[in-house]
């Protein structure tokens, strides 16, 4: 076995930093079925170059890399002792290695284990098999999506869609409900693993396994392949789009699988997944631990058709129906009150000079001190980077996408008012509290495209500052960085306006027209 932890290591970083061939090929569709130039098409097309940038990099492709999440089936007779160990060492040496971000927090104490160990991370799931190899399967679950995870309990009165009785036709309302509910807020276009029956608990974990599906599958219950079709079928309808910007692709997968139940339960469990669908396996010779063959097709095999140079960066500045000719602003930060109220929904805002990145622990902090800088006119960007020291000292950003800026709303509109700050930057949008200070005060609401780890970095010349680190740990730190052309859409503006709003509304109108039966 004395290859085993090398094989996971390369696991690791292959999950991280490669998206999987079947992936790939629902993201190209969905670039082929979206109009290049709205807002969702050239969102993918970002997605695209990011993907792209991520394997070239060998860097993460989204900089939250989740919940490591392993499955592994072993002969009879492995020892799983010596090989949880050496997935625990292979977990830190990825991290040390900027391949994964240091996401292992104390829940009570919000204190970070810097190496992705502590009790309950990493997860690993054993099973023996009649088999002689090792097959040893990872997904790398991020929070945002993982919040989208929504269960039910039949029956129930499903918004916007009625009854759901315990049958085939209640549980395709709650599927088409979990997409709903979900918005843009997990990085649409999504992938979503359901799983029928079970108690809560295993509930979830079936609907978890089947995001380990081939996205080309067929299922093998005949009235579950139905299912998935439909659902993957009407989703689409409901004009969610790629980051909840609206569109014509919202669902790249829908896998549904079924265990028994107790009679007095129904549980339908729905994983959601974003697009960067970080899942890869191998399978290993059990005496060596070396690897013998991947288990899904690697992303390599399938180069991503990203946008040509610098069409991606104005990636969502186009009109759609019936809005004014979007703008595209460039603007040097700080910000002044007559700039911000001089945007609108649409507008695209290229920003340079130094950003600040903030988000739960800040925000929640932020409330009841003292800033310990100057935040007159500034940006927050909600974003919890991947960073790496070098051996000078010197911190570098290897990963820097958006988090989801809905969990800072009970904070946000006060934080900008008492600190001055004109504009927050994130994705998924935020909530009506926040809409009106944005009115009141003068700011605005800029959505970035979520995963695009790879293309946001980039915008980060140099860190000037930290503050936080010790205390919250590199998430959720507040780095002060040096930026050139960061460019983000406003989504949500001074004058009242939310496309998320919009959006969110919509589909909801939509969502009705699923109510009568299907399946009977
Ligand atoms: O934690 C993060 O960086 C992002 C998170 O996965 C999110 O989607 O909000
Ligand atoms: S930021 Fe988006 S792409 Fe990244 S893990 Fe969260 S939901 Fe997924």
């Amino acid at each position: 076995m004395q290859h085993f932890e090398d094989s996971v290591y390369k696991l690791i970083v292959e999950t991280s930093t490669n998206l999987p061939g079947d992936v790939r090929v629902a993201i190209k569709a969905a670039q082929e079925a979206e109009d290049r130039a709205t807002r969702a098409g050239l969102s993918l097309s970002t997605i695209a170059e990011n993907i792209e940038m991520a394997e070239c990099n060998v860097s993460p492709i989204c900089q939250d890399t989740g919940m490591p999440t392993f499955f592994v089936h072993t002969p009879v007779g492995a020892n799983q002792i010596v090989m949880k160990q050496a997935i625990r060492n292979a977990i830190a040496r990825a991290t040390k290695d900027g391949k994964l971000r240091t996401n292992s927090v104390d829940s009570l104490t919000g204190a970070n284990t810097g190496d992705n160990l502590g009790p309950g991370t990493p997860v690993i799931h054993f099973e023996q098999w009649e088999k002689e190899d090792i097959d040893i399967r990872l997904i790398l679950k991020g929070g945002g999506c993982e919040n989208k995870n929504i269960q039910y309990s039949l029956p129930a009165e499903i918004e916007g869609l009625g009854k759901a009785g315990r049958d085939l036709d209640g549980i395709r309302k709650c599927i088409m409900h979990a997409v709903y509910q979900a918005q843009g807020q997990g990085c649409s276009a999504g992938f979503i693993g359901v799983g029928i029956g079970g108690d809560r608990t295993t509930g979830y974990e079936l609907a978890k396994q089947q995001l380990f599906r081939h996205v080309d599958d067929v299922n093998p219950i005949e009235d579950l392949q139905k299912l998935e079709d439909y659902v993957l079928e009407n989703a689409n309808k409901l004009g969610i789009g790629t980051m909840g910007f609206g569109g014509a692709v919202t669902l790249l997968g829908c896998k549904v699988g079924v265990m028994n139940r107790l009679p007095a339960s129904f549980f339908v469990s729905v994983a959601y997944n974003c697009w960067a669908y970080r899942r890869q396996g191998l399978l290993l010779d059990a005496a060596t631990g070396e690897l013998k063959s991947w288990i899904y097709p690697q992303g390599t095999e399938l180069p991503m058709n990203a946008a040509p140079e610098n069409e991606a960066v104005q990636a969502v500045a186009v009109s759609e129906e019936g809005e004014d000719e979007p703008r595209e602003v460039r603007l040097k930060m700080p910000l002044t009150e007559e700039q911000v109220r001089s945007l609108r929904v649409g507008d695209i805002v290229v920003l340079d000079g130094e950003m600040h990145t903030g988000r739960d622990a800040l925000h929640s902090y932020l409330i009841n001190h003292d800033s310990p800088i100057d935040l007159n006119g500034g940006v927050i960007y909600h974003c919890g980077p991947v960073m790496m020291k070098d051996r000078e000292g010197v911190w570098h950003v290897k990963a820097a996408g958006p988090t989801t800026s809905i969990r800072e709303e009970p904070y946000q509109g006060d934080v900008m008012k008492k600190f001055g700050i004109r504009a927050v930057i994130g994705k998924g949008g935020m909530g009506a509290k926040t809409l009106k200070a944005l009115q009141e005060h003068g700011g605005v609401y800029l959505n970035a495209i979520g995963g695009a780890a790879q293309y946001y970095a980039r915008c980060f010349k140099k860190v000037n500052g930290v503050h936080f680190l010790d205390e919250f740990g590199i998430p959720e730190a507040m780095w002060h960085m040096q930026t050139e052309g960061f460019a983000a859409i406003v989504t949500m503006d001074s004058h009242g306006n939310s496309l998320h709003a919009q959006v969110d509304a919509d589909s909801r109108t939509k969502l009705e027209q699923f109510k009568e039966p299907v399946f009977k």
